[in-house]
């Protein structure tokens, strides 16, 4: 499978760029004019630059209002493009685009634009190169890839043939199986975009939102597996005009767009067995089964403030490590580990040495952990190891959101014995009630916005998920944008991602001043809300208080019986209702940088997050954080 991305799609300069289109494991660039026409270096010397750094260059482009042009214009179009074959001769490469042209003098008429094709591909011919037609969603006669394959298929020349753009056709919403019939031999190059569905101008949706595919909502996999149905084999090229992308990361953005290749043929791959596509082969989508454990990164000093919380929500220490400091903490189905190993080369002790006390790393239930490394792998995912001491067992891990670690725990007989072999039960206190806790039902990590789609596609590559619509979350500090992400088919494992814009939010502070911790909460999940609160209260915990204001509005909105919202009230429980059910919740006080507990309980199928509470609970901690409610 050639890999290929457009220079426009990364941000930095032309060197930069490729660097990092390189480095991510992308075999071909799109040489895009105006990256090459900006940067002060001859064509020979880009070529030079481009094969150093193991590339070639798949495309150049674009070339623009070439058909259909009234007779004086129409020499000058052959003149220019006759420029360009003589600089893509020395930059080696031998494919161009041409976009449809959106000129208001241009002339309609399929036949006048075959002619033109069919005369260019003679004069192509001449130079050694080819000329493919690419149809732009708002081109002025043609639009539409039926109508570019209509002209190039009566241009009837070797050296012209089509380009397919996913976006240009998916964003007119043409049915992309219309590209089974074309030959794959004709299509000479195919461009992949993603984007999220807005009603938008068409020029304008393209050229500033379209992002990989995968990050959006556009039906890419079906593009492509009709692209796969013609015996297709030529590049799969990026191309991703991102107002985002341009100022990002490109070492980030460029791996994204790997994975998102990566990731889009092992679709196609699966939906369409009977094709034989080039694409790496992996395990399927990982299913979870839940979250089997959080483990904090702290110091011995600094973990009281969090073993006094997790007392006061009921937890005891059950049991510590045999050969480290590590403490576990257990109520229900939900452990916690603390993790105080002072050792120079644990990941834990940098991790705290960075962050302070937080929630660095994750298990994951799943039904083979080695499997699990393998496809998260494959999908670009970087391993995770640590040098272990004897009687330990490796844990298959890898790398996750913002510098955590992801383990993975099966049932094997190897990895299921790893409670018992490397913990030694302990006698602790019992807590004075039972708070009801029985598992984890979603953790909640807060990233930089610019970050979002990365960890999107992160976790919806490597395991079987589906996303809920993104929802704006109003902090007075700004706006968080919030999305979740829930395994499938069952939804044990839910991931909130949260993406702060500034650090005046509740959000962007805590992830400004833990220098970019990503676990900012952790939601336990009861079915007994109110037995929950009254445990609570008996182990001394202290909910976050919610304002009276909060309970008026809610006893008005769903119509509560006074009883009922009194009872709410006096727990500080947060509630929300829908179609499917009901939705309650309790948080902690917030400790540390802002990291804080959530307590829920999900009745009938409500399948939400108390989107609409989540002002409520910001305005409190903001109260918390600072009398006058403004974060320090
Ligand atoms: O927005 C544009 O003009 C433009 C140019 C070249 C392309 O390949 C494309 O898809 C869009
Ligand atoms: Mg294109």
């Amino acid at each position: 499978m050639q890999t290929s991305i457009a220079t426009v799609s990364i941000s930095g300069e032309f060197p930069e760029k490729l660097a990092a289109i390189a480095r991510a494991g992308f075999t071909g660039v799109e040489i895009f004019e105006n990256d090459f026409l900006t940067y002060d270096a001859s064509p020979k010397e880009v070529a030079k630059m481009v094969s150093d750094h193991g590339l070639e260059i798949t495309l150049f482009q674009p070339f623009r209002d070439f058909e259909g042009m009234p007779d004086l214009h129409r020499a000058r179009a052959f003149e220019r493009a006759e420029r360009k074959f003589e600089i893509m001769d020395e930059l080696g490469t031998d494919l161009m685009l041409i976009c449809s042209n959106v000129s208001p003098i241009s002339l309609g008429g399929i036949d006048r634009a075959a002619a033109d094709f069919r005369e260019l591909g003679e004069r192509a011919a001449k130079h050694g190169v080819r000329v493919g037609y690419e149809a732009l969603a708002w081109g002025r006669h043609v639009n539409d890839h039926r109508d570019a394959w209509e002209v190039v298929r009566r241009a009837d020349h070797a050296n012209v043939g089509l380009i397919l753009d996913s976006f240009h056709t998916l964003a007119r919403k043409i049915d992309p199986n219309s590209i089974r019939s074309i030959p794959g031999d004709k299509i000479f190059i195919v461009q992949l975009a993603d984007a999220p569905l807005f009603d938008m101008d068409l020029l304008y949706w393209s050229r500033h939102f379209r992002n990989m595919p995968g990050e959006g909502d556009l039906p890419v996999v079906d593009f492509m597996r009709a692209v796969a149905a013609t015996g297709y084999t030529g590049p799969l090229s990026l191309e991703i005009f991102n107002d985002q992308f341009r100022g990002g990361s490109p070492r980030a953005i460029a791996e994204d767009g790997h994975r998102s290749l990566v990731y889009l043929m092992d679709q196609v791959q699966r939906q369409e067995p009977d094709i034989r596509l080039s694409a790496p082969t992996m395990p399927a989508p990982i299913e979870t089964a839940g979250v089997a454990f959080v483990e904090f990164a702290s110091s011995a000093e600094d973990k009281e403030k969090l073993t006094t919380l997790l007392r006061t929500l009921g937890f005891s220490r059950t049991a510590k490590h045999r050969t480290r400091d590590l403490d576990l903490y257990i109520k229900g189905d939900i452990r916690i580990l603390i993790n105080t190993d002072g050792t120079e080369n644990s990941f834990a002790n940098a991790s705290y040495s960075v962050h302070g006390t937080s929630a660095y790393a994750f298990g994951l239930k799943v039904a083979d952990a080695e499997e699990a490394v393998r496809r998260a792998t494959a999908l670009g995912a970087v391993p995770f190891s640590e040098p272990r001491r004897s009687g330990e067992v490796p844990v298959p891990a890898i790398q996750g959101v913002s510098n955590s670690v992801i383990y993975f725990l099966d049932d094997s007989p190897e990895l299921s014995r790893v409670w018992e072999q490397e913990f030694e039960p302990v006698a602790d206190e019992q807590t004075p009630a039972d708070t009801k806790l029985l598992r984890i039902d979603h953790l909640a990590q807060t990233t930089r916005y610019d970050e979002m789609l990365t960890w999107l596609l992160f976790y919806g590559s490597i395991f079987s998920t589906r996303r809920t619509p993104m929802v704006d979350v109003v902090d007075p500090g700004g706006l968080v944008r919030s999305q979740a992400i829930e395994s499938r088919p069952a939804p044990d494992f839910r991931v909130t991602l949260n993406g702060a814009d500034n650090r005046k939010t509740v959000a962007g502070k805590f992830l400004a001043e833990s220098f970019g911790t990503s676990i900012q909460h952790i939601a336990l999940a009861t079915d007994d809300i109110f037995g929950t609160a009254a445990g609570l209260a008996a182990c001394g915990f202290r909910a976050l208080p919610i304002s009276r204001n909060y309970y008026d509005d809610l006893e008005a909105r769903f119509g509560l019986e006074p009883e009922f919202a009194d009872a709410l009230r006096a727990a500080s429980i947060l509630y929300d209702r829908d179609d499917n059910g009901e939705y309650f919740q309790i948080y902690s006080q917030t400790f540390g940088e802002g990291f804080f507990f959530e307590i829920v309980e999900r009745r009938g199928a409500y399948n939400g997050y108390g989107a609409m509470n989540a002002p409520f609970r910001i305005a409190a901690q903001r109260r918390q954080l600072r009398p006058d409610g403004v974060p320090r």
